[in-house]
């Protein structure tokens, strides 16, 4: 039996869409709602039929929906969930996919006391975003981490959980604190370094920026891409995990004094032991099969 049977998506971007169209792929029966607050948007989610209907306000997109998933940035969460409010049916599930749990749980728990609320993070994305960046298998094979608040409906996880097991997904469940640190470490710190050393390579004087252009070969061509994406979705990001964020680069910005200071000593003994701890932690993502498949995703779908 289907999880849910009729599914609204509120804002219709990279992962909004690829929601939809994964939908439609794998549980075509289902009747997909959508809305997002840019009418462009909208115009282009109807050109792509990515949805039975795209309605023009929040509250009409929700009001016979099971399951309702917000899919705006984590800043604008807080917002979307008390337009939603008075049209939301007393026994639908909300979702989200935000980047970041614990404060908006806290923003869904506010704007919509006594609604059952489980949300989850797809950990599969690109640097795109937009509805035309989506696609159908982007969470195949990828972790879903679901962080029910304490004393969920155990029932709600599970359907929930049984919805993004139907995309594909791997699911774990998680406590949403716990969430938020493991996840500054793994992608939101990673995101903030990329767009410093692209930042600071374009503050470099004119000839040699050129430079950094026409020899911008593995390493850097690598930062470029995470530095491409989203800013509204990432100034949300650092604004929402503040703590974790903070504190994991407070450790970073330690171990990166320490380097300095193996370089400046010719330490090259304390360097090769790193480089050769860190290479043996890329094998063990390649062996588990979490090896980086978004520079294909993005060039197959453009
Ligand atoms: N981009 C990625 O790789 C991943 C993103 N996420 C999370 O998914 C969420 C969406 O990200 P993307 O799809 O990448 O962003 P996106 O920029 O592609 O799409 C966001 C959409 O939300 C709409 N929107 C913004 N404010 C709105 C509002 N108040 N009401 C209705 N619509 C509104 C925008 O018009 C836009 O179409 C974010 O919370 C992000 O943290 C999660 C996993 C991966
Ligand atoms: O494009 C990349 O490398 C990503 O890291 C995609 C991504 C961005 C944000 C998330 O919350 C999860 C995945």
């Amino acid at each position: 039996m289907l999880p849910f049977a009729r599914i609204t998506i509120i804002g219709i971007g990279l992962i909004g869409s690829s929601i939809a169209r994964a939908v439609r792929v794998e549980m075509p029966t289902v009747r997909l709602t959508g809305y997002d607050a840019d009418p462009e948007v909208r115009g282009i989610a109807d050109r792509l039929q990515l949805f039975d209907d795209v309605t023009d306000t929040a509250g009409a997109a929700v009001i016979d929906a099971d399951l309702v998933i917000l899919c705006v940035p984590v800043g604008a969460m807080g917002a979307v969930a008390a337009e939603i409010a008075a049209d939301l049916p007393a026994d639908a599930v909300v979702s989200d996919v935000g980047s970041c749990k614990e404060e908006v749980l806290r923003a869904l728990t506010e704007a919509l006391p006594g609604a059952t609320i489980i949300p989850a993070h797809p950990v599969a994305g690109t640097e795109r975003s937009g509805p035309e960046a989506g696609f159908a298998t982007l969470f195949h094979k990828r972790w879903c981490i679901i962080t029910p608040p304490e004393g969920a409906d155990a029932l709600a996880v599970e359907r929930v959980s049984e919805f993004w097991r139907r995309l594909g997904a791997e699911v774990e469940l998680m406590e949403p604190g716990h969430h938020d640190r493991v996840l500054a470490i793994t992608s939101h710190l990673p995101h903030l370094i990329a767009y410093t050393i692209v930042g600071t390579a374009s503050d470099m004087e004119e000839v040699t920026r050129s430079e950094v252009i026409k020899y911008s070969a593995g390493g850097f061509r690598d930062f470029t891409r995470i530095a491409a994406s989203d800013p509204t979705m990432w100034r949300d990001v650092f604004l929402s995990n503040r703590e974790a964020v903070l504190d994991m680069l407070q450790r970073f910005s330690e171990d990166l004094s320490a380097l300095q200071r193996a370089i400046r000593w010719g330490k090259g003994d304390e360097l090769f032991e790193l480089f050769t701890k860190t290479r043996a932690i890329r094998r063990g993502i390649i062996e588990q099969g979490q090896d980086d498949p978004a520079p294909d995703f993005g060039r197959t779908h453009d």
